[in-house]
């Protein structure tokens, strides 16, 4: 059996780039920016106040000084003259500084009688301008790649740029298998479950920016599986879900090679997650995931984001890890590396309780996998431990 690293690196061959795509701005959260976008503009485009207040000379700024107020200076108004001594222009915030001004006093330090002004609390010494060009200027590159956050969304809105390039998102198609499985809603009949693994997989490719589509429940016949890959032959990674082991009604292995998938690998020594196969089918990467409902989800993250993230040009690496402390104990491992479900709390980790693969309620209530290498020996309280946080 190959290591979670080796199965991991046959997946990014497998990982094609997508192309690219341009898309107006309001669809772009989340989507992974395709090459840099460049300011089209200077922000703020003058030197703005930051206060409501007086726009005046700041060697006249003493306190009970006197000003006489000119003009006013408002945001999408600005006022046009130029400010002479003695002469204060009443200004809002976002409004640009007038000529001959550099200081906003701001108005609760000032004293207004009809056309005049007076400092009446010390305005210390900030100017209150935001000198134009302090945000961004005209030319000031947003690197790619990256995932575009909202605060990102908001930048590049700033910038003036109406559509951005980013990398297509990739279809998945998600394929249940097994005669027992129903879709949820529907009423099941006495020997058979919901097919759950499809909705958590697709909700969570969808926060890395897939595009997953639930395909119909393939059974577990041969022609099944044949007519529901058939529907499948558009994606940019098919991913299947059970009949991935050795039992009699596990046909998705022998599908796929009747159809001609060229195969990666199959079996990875991890837990859960044991019987993944992987390989191209029809020149279409396809990953066959174990169908526990926990080894389907921890394979999607320890596996599918990762390889996803690669399709869209995020660079080929390992879900993140971090290193942080046990709480309590944990036995001996096997020899296959062993992705615990786990609490991360007040900085520490600790496991989730049973490890059973079918345990979506100990998966549900968990935020982490604990990652332990093969053989590891037991665990002490406080021992530090290699952790995945799930989001
Ligand atoms: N003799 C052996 N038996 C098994 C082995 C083995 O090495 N030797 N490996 C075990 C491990 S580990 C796993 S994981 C499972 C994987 O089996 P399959 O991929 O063939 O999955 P199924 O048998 O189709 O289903 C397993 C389990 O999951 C339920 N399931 C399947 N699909 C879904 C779905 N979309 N939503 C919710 N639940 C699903 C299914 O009903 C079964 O209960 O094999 C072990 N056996
Ligand atoms: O690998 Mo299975 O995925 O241990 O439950």
């Amino acid at each position: 059996m190959i290591t979670v690293a080796q199965a991991l690196d046959h997946l990014f061959a497998l990982a094609d780039l997508l192309p690219v795509e341009t898309v107006p701005l309001r669809a772009a959260s989340g989507r992974v920016l395709a090459a840099p976008v460049t300011a089209r503009r200077t922000q703020p485009p003058f030197a703005a106040s930051s206060m409501d207040g007086y726009a005046l000379k700041s060697v006249e700024a003493d306190l009970h000084a006197q000003f006489k107020v000119v003009g006013e200076s408002a945001a999408g108004h600005r006022w046009d003259g130029t400010l002479r001594a003695g002469q204060a222009v009443r200004i809002f915030t976002g409004a640009p500084i007038p000529e001959g001004a550099d200081k906003v006093v701001i108005q609760e330090d000032v004293t207004r009688t009809g056309d005049m002004i007076s400092i009446t609390d010390d305005p210390g010494p900030k100017d209150n301008i935001r000198p134009a060009g302090v945000d961004f200027s005209e030319g000031t590159q947003l690197d790619a790649p990256r995932r575009l956050s909202p605060g990102d969304i908001a930048l590049v809105a700033a910038m003036n740029i109406a559509d951005v390039p980013v990398r297509r998102a990739p279809v998945v198609a998600l394929i249940s298998t097994g005669d027992e499985l129903v879709v949820p809603g529907e009423e099941p009949g006495p020997d058979q479950i919901i097919a759950s693994n499809t909705y958590g997989l697709a909700a969570m490719l969808e926060r890395v920016g897939a595009a997953p589509h639930i395909l119909p429940i393939a059974r577990d016949t041969e022609a099944s599986l044949h007519t529901v890959f058939g529907l499948a032959h558009s994606a940019d990674l098919i991913v299947t879900i059970g009949g991935a082991s050795v039992g009699d009604h596990d046909l998705v292995g022998r599908v796929a090679a009747n159809l001609g998938m060229d195969q990666s690998f199959y079996k990875v020594a991890m837990r859960p997650g044991k019987p993944l196969m992987a390989g191209r089918l029809n020149g279409v990467p396809m990953v066959g995931l174990p169908g526990n409902p926990v080894s389907a989800m921890v394979c999607g993250a320890v596996f599918l984001t990762p390889m996803l993230n690669a399709m869209l040009g995020l660079g080929q690496r390992p879900a993140p890890r971090v290193t942080m402390p046990l709480r309590g104990t944990l036995p001996h491992n096997g020899p296959r590396e062993h992705y615990m479900r786990a609490c991360i709390a007040d900085g520490r980790v600790a496991d989730a309780g049973a490890q059973d693969s079918s345990l979506l309620s100990v998966l549900a209530r968990s935020n982490a996998l604990i990652v332990r290498p093969p053989d590891d020996p037991a665990r002490s309280d406080g021992d530090m431990v290699d952790v995945v946080p799930l989001s």
